[in-house]
């Protein structure tokens, strides 16, 4: 489990080891870890091209640091500032045989750096970042805020992504939220020091800081509520049948999907039903879709209702969990559907169709809110800013505050629901309504593909048949999901997933 901390929650935690420990020691500890990841990377190092680009906060400090180790390993080191330097590590890089530019502007300058080093210009930046082996990105680390000034923007951008090391955070990323405003450097990996910071795991911020290594440097921090799951944490999550169990005990999930018009999201959220937890499935359909899945999976115990008919739905048997909406319309007929399901006792998902629903009149809020049993939605970003805008939220705000802080906009929304959401994309966020929440960073762009959606609901809701809660479900599912995808063939249809979710088990 990975868990991510706030930049105040990390100021604090720094503050009292820094109070315990000889000055300078915990710096050291950072440099040791951003060292051997760089040496990894470089393979060689003696001989090899470093650029160091130095901030001037402890960032930079670290990455001077880094570099002079680097230097001293027979490394060329040449660090690019925009203004003044941590004044240690300048000089432990200048007295480990490296350089120092001071890059002043667009075009060569005369006069004096600010500090030791020579002034350069952004071409000299230029030919010596294209140059290089590695880069350390030390601009700015957790004390950034607000976009880039232009003077470190100009130096972020020039930075090859491929071959760019951020320290603790991608320059211009902010470390809270993982919004990236204007310019900031893109790493192919990120080494970050203690705990990771929100900003790595979320939004752009993920996409900008690519792979994450963590090195521990002795803080202590308080529980996480932002977490993403490992492999073993899904694998452990995951029920798994006992000898006494039978069909029923495993959990029964009522799964009420497809239409005339959409009878493959019936089949193809039966296909995730079916790979997961639940021990038998109940899938309620249509004439057109009942039919579907029927012949796709005949193991799915298949009733066929008229459109709408919410009785006929809760007559099909006793279930655990219900999971209602892939390829239903938005119309009334599904409002009659979604209005019964909502009463039930048990665990309820709710996604496409049933959100459009709830997305129409604001009176399902107080319904949901006064639901005992949990409750899953499962939108994507666009069913999300609908149904919000039901709540009486401005859709242009919403759409601003999702790139701005993502994870606080679907916090609001779950606290305000009383329900667990888990808001689909790149970086699935899965919150319930305490707000404790789960970033999934398993899948591939790949599962951008129509259908894929289905497959999760099935997924999730056979999850919440099994026993889960709204949280574990949602974030499972997520994982399992995206697992499934880059285990996947290319191009993915959603189709292929199912087959995909089997996989050797280590239990
Ligand atoms: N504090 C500690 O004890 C430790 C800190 N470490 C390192 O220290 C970093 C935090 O150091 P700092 O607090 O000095 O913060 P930074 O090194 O992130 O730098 C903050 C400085 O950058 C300037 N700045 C902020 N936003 C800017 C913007 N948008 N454009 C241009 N300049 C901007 C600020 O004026 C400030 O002087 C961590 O990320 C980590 O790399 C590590 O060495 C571990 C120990
Ligand atoms: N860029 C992306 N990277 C990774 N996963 C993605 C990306 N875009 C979408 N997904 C995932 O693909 C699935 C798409 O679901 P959805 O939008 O409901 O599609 P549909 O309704 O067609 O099934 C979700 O699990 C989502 O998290
Ligand atoms: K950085």
């Amino acid at each position: 489990m990975r868990s991510a901390h706030t930049v105040a929650q990390v100021r604090q935690a720094e503050a009292r080891l820094l109070a315990s420990l000889p000055p300078g020691l915990l710096m050291q500890r950072a440099v040791h870890g951003l060292l051997s990841h760089a040496a990894r990377r470089l393979g060689r190092v003696y001989g090899a091209r470093v650029v160091v680009l130095a901030g001037g906060g402890d960032n930079g400090g670290d990455a001077l640091w880094a570099g002079a180790r680097l230097a001293a390993r027979g490394a060329r080191v040449d660090a690019l500032a925009p203004g003044r330097t941590h004044p240690a590590g300048t000089a432990a890089l200048l007295a480990a045989g490296g350089r120092l530019h001071t890059v002043s502007g667009p075009e060569p300058a005369d006069g004096q750096p600010p500090g030791p080093g020579t002034l350069a210009g952004d071409d000299t930046a230029a030919r010596l970042l294209a140059m290089a082996d590695l880069v350390l990105d030390g601009l700015l680390g957790i004390g950034g805020k607000g976009g880039l000034r232009p003077e470190y923007a100009r130096l972020a951008v020039r930075a090859p992504r491929e071959r760019t090391v951020a320290v603790d955070v991608p320059s211009g990323v902010d470390s809270d939220t993982g919004a990236v405003v204007g310019p900031a450097v893109r790493a192919s990996s990120t080494v970050t020091f203690g705990t990771y910071k929100r900003g790595l795991l979320v939004g752009a911020g993920a996409e900008h800081a690519g792979e994450v290594e963590l090195v521990d440097i002795g803080l202590t921090l308080p529980a996480a509520d932002l977490v993403a799951l490992d492999d073993a944490d899904a694998d452990l999550l995951l029920p798994v049948p006992v000898s006494t169990d039978s069909k029923y005990t495993r959990g029964v999930l009522g799964l009420v999907a497809g239409s005339n018009s959409y009878p493959g999201a019936a089949v193809l959220a039966t296909g995730g039903a079916l790979r997961a937890a639940a021990g038998y499935l109940r899938v309620v359909s249509t004439r057109v879709a009942a039919d579907h899945v029927r012949r796709a999976h005949p193991e799915a115990v298949v009733t066929e209702i008229d459109p709408g008919d919410a009785d006929a739905v809760l007559a099909a048997g006793r279930v655990q969990a219900w999971a209602v909406g892939s390829g239903l319309p938005a119309d009334g007929h599904t409002a009659r559907i979604v209005a019964a399901l909502l009463t039930a006792d048990v665990p309820l998902l709710l996604d496409a169709g049933a959100l459009g629903v709830l997305a129409q009149d604001a009176g399902y809020a107080r319904a949901l809110r006064e639901r005992a049993a949990p409750t899953l939605l499962t939108p994507h970003e666009g069913e999300f800013v609908r149904l919000v805008a039901a709540l009486g939220w401005d859709t242009e705000t919403t759409v601003g505050e999702l790139a701005a802080d993502r994870l606080a906009v679907v916090r609001r929304c779950a606290a305000e629901l009383g329900v667990t959401v888990l808001l689909k994309g790149n970086r699935t966020l899965i919150v319930d309504r305490d707000g404790l929440a789960r970033v999934n960073t398993t899948g591939t762009p790949w599962l951008a593909t129509a259908g894929s959606g289905d497959v999760l609901t099935g997924l999730c809701g056979s999850l919440l048949a099994g026993g889960l809660d709204a949280l574990d479900a949602g974030s499972v599912g997520a994982h399992l999901h995206g697992r499934a995808a880059s285990r996947a063939g290319r191009p993915l249809a959603a189709s292929d997933l199912p087959a995909l979710l089997r996989q050797r088990r280590t239990r």
